[in-house]
C-alpha cells in the first residue's frame, strides 16, 4: 500500500483528481470504477474542472460505479445515479451511458448484480478503482462481515451505514435498507485501487484498514492484498496511524510516482 497524508481534505482531493487525470492523459479509454459520497464532491469538482480547461479529456473513459440503491429508480434524487449526473455527467458535459451503474429498480436485484459483475468483466476490467471509506470500514457497500471473496451482489445495509447515509435525505424519507455493490473481489480485480478517506470521524477505520490484521471485521482491509493500492488521506484521518512518520518518509508531502 502507498500511504500519501496531505495536511487536508482539499489537497487530499486534488491529489486524488490529479492521479485519475494522470491515468486518462496516459489511456483516454481507461475503465474508471467511481465512487459516491460526500468525500468524492471535491474530487469530481477538480476533475470537471481540469476536463473544462482541456487538462484531461472524460469522453472516452467508462465508469463504473460501486453500488446502487436497491429501490431506488436512476431519476431519484438520492439514487447514484442522480449523483454521477450531477457531480460528473451534467458539468462535465458528458454522455451519462459513459458512466454505468447497477439498476436499482431492476426487478431482480440479484439477477441485476450477476449482469453487472460481466459487464465489468467484458468491458476488460477496471483499470483505476476510486473508493471512499465508511465510518465502519466498509467499501462500496461492502458492510463489516462481507466475504473477501465476495462478487458483486445484494448487501443489507447495517445501521450505522443508513444513519451515516441518512443527510443525503429528506426529513422523513427512508434510506433504503439494501444495495447492490461490487464485491471485494471485484475491487481487488482492479488493476489499480485509488482510496480517498477525509476527516477525524474516519481515523479509526483507516488504521483499522491499513494497519489492522485483513479481515471481514473491515472490509477496506482487503486493500491490504492489492498489490497496487494507493491510500490518500488528510491529516485528520491519519492521526490514528501509528506508522505515520514511516509513510511520511517513504513519501513526503504525499508525494508519489505515477501510477499510470
Ligand atoms: N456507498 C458509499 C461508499 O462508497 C462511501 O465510501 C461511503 C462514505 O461516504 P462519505 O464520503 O460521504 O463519507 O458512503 C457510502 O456508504
Amino acid at each position: 500500500m502507498k500511504i500519501l497524508i496531505l495536511p487536508d481534505p482539499d489537497a487530499a482531493a486534488a491529489r486524488v483528481a490529479d492521479i485519475i487525470a494522470r491515468t486518462l492523459v496516459a489511456r483516454p479509454e481507461a475503465v474508471l470504477g467511481l465512487a459516491t459520497g460526500g468525500t468524492m464532491e471535491p474530487v469530481y469538482a477538480r476533475l470537471v474542472a481540469q476536463a473544462r480547461s482541456g487538462q484531461v479529456a472524460l469522453d472516452r473513459m467508462t465508469g463504473f460505479n460501486l453500488d446502487e440503491y436497491v429501490g431506488l429508480p436512476p431519476r431519484h434524487p438520492q439514487s447514484y445515479h442522480a449523483f454521477m449526473r450531477a457531480h460528473l455527467a451534467a458539468p462535465a458535459g458528458l454522455d451519462p451511458a459513459r458512466l454505468n451503474l447497477p439498476r436499482g429498480d431492476a426487478p431482480d436485484a440479484a439477477a441485476e448484480a450477476a449482469r453487472y459483475e460481466a459487464a465489468i468483466a467484458a468491458s476488460g476490467g477496471i483499470d483505476l478503482q476510486l473508493l471512499g471509506l465508511g465510518a465502519n470500514g466498509h467499501i462500496g457497500f461492502n458492510e463489516p462481515s462481507s466475504s473477501l471473496a465476495s462478487p458483486t451482489r445484494v448487501k443489507t445495509l447495517n445501521h450505522a451505514t443508513r444513519a451515516a447515509n441518512a443527510r443525503f435525505f429528506g426529513p422523513g424519507e427512508e434510506v433504503p435498507r439494501h444495495a447492490i455493490t461490487m464485491g471485494i473481489a471485484t475491487i481487488l480485480r482492479a488493476r489499480h485501487a485509488l482510496l480517498l478517506a477525509t476527516g477525524a470521524h474516519k481515523a479509526q477505520a483507516v488504521a483499522a484498514m491499513v494497519e489492522g490484521p485483513v479481515s471481514a471485521r473491515c472490509p477496506a482491509s482487503a486493500l491490504q492484498m492489492h498489490p497496487a493500492a494507493t491510500i490518500v488521506l488528510d491529516a485528520a484521518a491519519a492521526a490514528k496511524l501509528e506508522l505515520r512518520d514511516y509513510y511520511e518518509t517513504v513519501h513526503p508531502e504525499g508525494r508519489e510516482p505515477c501510477l499510470a
